[in-house]
């Protein structure tokens, strides 16, 4: 049994530069990690579910476990002394960790604590997403706001955990995408999953049609695609939505699929967050093998200018996102 916390001290033998800093900053998401678990498995018994009774900065209703969350991964990254600030989908504005120690740190993460709120409180399995990226302003300053607004291919690292029947922690350094099961009687997460590659074609896809009729006609020509006859094609597709990104998604990587959240009438920028939730899954699913777009253009290359700015989303194996992708261009 290999530790996730061995698997990153090895892997950082790879990198004679290294400093071990972004070996810190990990195990500060690991622990956190176990921290939010231990909530997530009792959510039933604990008052831990339900509102806080008020909104984020996107308007929708907080949950306590998103705050939760929240609070306990801030805690654990400004606690150590990798991390010179944070952005989170439950913090209007971005977070300076305002010690010296902070000031002089090399890294910025960007995190969605709690993903899949709506799924919280009817045992549904949820996630953590982040983010990491170097500083692009000067050490020992308080961080800036261009610090969060990187294109997604400046990421360092990104992945995700997944609170579900096992808790598994996904994440990537730019060196193959690996994914380590937690082992409660242990403590610890075990790798389970080395070198995840997504297959290029897939027979999975996953979208909410209950928005359908708001969907761009390329949209809807896919989700005809997908459920046209034809056994060249492995087609009819299976539709699979669990309204969890980090779940539709870390099912679609390892048994091939896609995953669409499309602009609607209502959002034409979509609902997911470019910083901390597309940026982080794009950067794995490219890793693994696989592709992640607006539908016209790299996620990975959009230069952000928000910190809470959406960007409709297709992600999966990389044949079904160019499919869509050429529907989209020939009928908007
Ligand atoms: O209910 P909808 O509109 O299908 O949206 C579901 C999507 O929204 C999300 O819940 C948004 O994430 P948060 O729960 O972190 O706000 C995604 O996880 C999920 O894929
Ligand atoms: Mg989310
Ligand atoms: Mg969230």
């Amino acid at each position: 049994m290999i530790t996730l916390g061995e698997f990153i001290v090895q892997k950082q033998a790879d990198f004679p530069e290294a400093t071990g800093e972004l070996t810190g900053l990990l195990s500060a998401i690991r622990l956190a990690a176990k921290v939010v678990n231990r909530e997530v498995n009792k959510a039933g018994l604990a008052d831990i579910t339900g509102s806080v009774g008020d909104t984020n900065i996107q308007g929708e209703d907080q949950q306590k476990l998103d705050v939760y969350a929240n609070e306990k991964f801030k805690a654990a990254l400004e606690a150590r002394g990798e991390v010179c600030g944070m952005a989170s989908e439950e913090e209007d504005d971005y977070v300076v960790f305002d010690s010296e120690v902070n000031h002089d740190a090399k890294y910025v993460v960007l995190i969605d604590p709690l993903d899949g709120s709506s799924n919280i409180d009817v045992n549904v399995s949820i996630g953590t997403i982040f983010s990491i990226y170097k500083r692009v302003s000067p050490r020992g300053t308080p961080v800036t706001l261009e610090d969060f607004l990187q294109p997604g291919k400046q990421q360092v690292a990104a992945g995700y955990v997944i609170y579900g029947s096992s808790t598994v922690l996904v994440y990537s350094t730019g060196h193959g995408v690996h994914g380590f099961t937690y082992d409660p009687s242990l403590g610890v997460f075990a790798l389970s999953h080395e070198d995840i590659r997504t297959p290029e074609d897939g027979v999975i896809y996953s979208i909410n049609e209950g928005n359908y009729i708001k969907f761009p006609d390329g949209v809807k020509m896919f989700i005809k695609y997908c459920q046209e006859e034809d056994d060249s094609t492995d087609r009819p597709y299976t539709a699979r939505y669990i309204g969890s990104l980090v779940a539709d998604f870390h099912r679609n990587l390892l048994k091939g699929g896609i995953y669409l959240y499309p602009s609607t009438m209502k959002n034409p920028n979509g609902k997911l967050r470019l910083l901390y939730e597309c940026n982080p899954i794009a950067y794995l699913v490219e890793q693994a093998g696989g592709r992640a777009s607006d539908g016209y253009q790299r996620i990975l290359d959009i230069k952000p200018t928000e910190l809470h700015q959406r960007t409709p989303f297709f992600v999966g194996s990389t044949n079904m996102v160019k499919t869509v992708e050429a529907l989209i261009l020939e009928f908007g």
